[in-house]
């Protein structure tokens, strides 16, 4: 499971400056479920060798009696869902009456606060810090969000205690590519991994997501009535979703459901039934989601959120229209057009007309989750990649970049889950979009990958870390230590 961190504070002290900082990724993509969520924000980040869950709270206002109702309608909600809580202040505006109050409620709540002072740029930051001591929760941290000073620093401090209880915390491919600072030692145990797991023994992780009323629960229901069924729950916090293994034509797999399977005196009506964290949580643990999306409502920004969270962790999907029973062939029509023009960034994932009510179509969804899952876990050798790479090459040279033509030398796999392809040549950073998804599509289509994201990355072949080395701060260094201890581990 990944850790939650929240963000809390008055309004303009930075908090979305930190936000968009720490969920931007090369392909961010932010899930943010306005109307669900009352103006809490979520975001995956992958930021620094870190990976967890962040929310975004909107701003405490500074009015003392509004306080209490305005902390308890959202900001205490994300402070009652997260592991750690970053309470933003600024820096050039000194403790504040909001400021104070705030403090007070996370003194009161006992959950692990801390204090960050945003905006120290361009001012005398140990003074202006100082100020911040007065709010009773411990040591400050100076920041400026907007150009990063400090981040790294404040998560190394709070999640150094978290990282025994969050394994995942620690990002493992971010670390292959920082390790290959130090030779190839990394990248070949991680292929060694690979290699030694057998994937077709291990259960298939199977998440059933959506938004609320979409049909999860009926969709659980229905594949579990036909099937033998081991129901537990996993004890815990509201947050966890419930493990079901169950069998299929003789495969193990293990579906975690978000919506809760509907069993008799045991429905909580005070429990918020959709959680962002639940179903986030839930994403990430599967080896493949089934986005689930309701034929009979257009496809929401929270549907493609949903789905560019799941692409963002990697994670393979089959996407379920579900709701395709009783509608008219122009209708279906119409929703097939609506699909095309929005889901075109997921044009490798496999889509499904289902009725969960029914059962039609349900049966099919199973093949294109092995069918995804087998892509995502595929072994290939250098030697294919490489051929790979030399037939686009010769469909399609690269282009000349002042002057000089783009060398693409070889390819060879750089991680699994999601398929990592590695491409080393000359002058590879200068390569254009364009190109680049050219190549992207080619492996694609060559290797016969469906519904997972594959990444294709670039090396200049000279070590493109050469002199980096010794830039690397004492932090960085000591981080990365901690990574190659925990991977050697693994
Ligand atoms: N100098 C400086 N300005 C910053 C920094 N971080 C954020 N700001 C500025 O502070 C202002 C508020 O930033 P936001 O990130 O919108 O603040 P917020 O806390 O999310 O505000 P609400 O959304 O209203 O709750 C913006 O004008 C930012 O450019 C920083 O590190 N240094
Ligand atoms: N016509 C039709 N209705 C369906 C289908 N699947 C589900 N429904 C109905 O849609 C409603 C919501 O279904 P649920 O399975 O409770 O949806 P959910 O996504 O689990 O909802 P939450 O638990 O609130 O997140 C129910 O009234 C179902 O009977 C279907 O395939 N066709």
């Amino acid at each position: 499971m990944l850790p939650v961190v929240a963000l809390v504070g008055r309004p303009n002290v930075g908090k979305s400056t930190l936000f968009n900082r720490l969920t931007r990724t090369r392909d961010a993509l932010v899930a943010d479920f306005p109307g669900l969520t009352r103006d809490r924000k979520y975001g995956r980040a992958n930021y620094d060798g870190y990976q967890f869950i962040v929310i975004d709270t909107a701003g405490v206002h500074g009015d003392e009696e509004g306080i209490d109702a305005e902390m308890a309608s959202q900001s205490l909600r994300a402070i009652d869902e997260a592991d750690v809580v970053l309470f933003m202040v600024d820096a050039r505006d000194g403790i504040t009456s909001a400021d104070m109050g705030i403090a007070k409620h996370l003194r009161n709540i006992g959950k692990k606060a801390y204090v960050v002072a945003n905006k120290i740029d361009g001012i005398d930051a140990e003074a202006a810090q100082a100020d911040f001591y007065e709010l009773g929760l411990g040591e400050i941290y100076g920041i400026a969000a907007a150009h990063g000073r400090g981040v790294e620093q404040l998560l190394t401090r709070c999640f150094t205690p978290l990282t025994d209880d969050y394994p995942e915390l620690l990002v493992a491919n971010s670390a292959t590519a920082e390790a290959t600072v130090d030779g190839e030692a990394v990248e070949a145990s991680e292929d060694l991994t690979h290699d030694q797991i057998d994937y077709d023994s291990l259960p298939l992780k199977l998440a059933i997501v959506g938004r609320p009323n979409v049909g999860k629960s009926t969709l659980t229901n229905r594949i579990l009535g036909e099937e033998r069924v081991v129901v537990f729950d996993m004890p815990g916090t509201t947050r966890d979703s419930i493990y079901i293994p169950m069998e299929r034509d003789g495969r193990e797999y293990i579906l975690i459901d978000t919506a809760g399977v509907r069993r008799r005196g045991k429905i909580d009506e005070t429990v918020e039934k959709f959680s962002v964290i639940k179903t986030l949580q839930a994403i990430d643990d599967a080896n493949v989601v089934i986005c689930v999306v309701d034929a009979r409502e257009t496809i929401s920004d929270q549907d493609l959120n949903l789905i560019g969270f799941a692409l963002n962790a990697g994670r393979s999907i089959v996407i379920a229209v579900n709701k395709w029973d009783g509608l008219t062939n122009d209708h279906r029509e119409e929703i097939k057009r609506e699909l095309d023009r929005r889901l075109g960034f997921v044009d490798f994932a496999r889509v499904h007309f289902i009725s969960a009510l029914h059962g039609s179509g349900v049966g099919n969804l199973f093949e294109s989750v092995l069918e995804a899952y087998a892509s995502a876990t595929q072994r290939v050798g250098t030697s294919k990649l490489t051929r790979i790479l030399e037939t686009a090459v010769d469909e399609h040279q690269p282009p000349l970049v002042r002057g000089r033509r783009v060398k693409l030398k070889y390819a060879h796999a750089g991680g699994y889950n999601p398929p990592r392809v590695i491409i080393h040549g000359n002058q590879v950073t200068d390569l254009p979009g364009s190109y680049q998804r050219y190549l992207t599509n080619y492996f694609r289509k060559s290797l016969g990958i469906m519904g997972t994201p594959i990444k294709v990355e670039f090396r200049e072949s000279e070590n493109p870390f050469a002199g980096r080395k010794n830039k690397l701060t004492t932090t960085q260094l000591r981080k990365r230590k901690r990574l190659m201890k925990f991977i050697k581990k693994k």
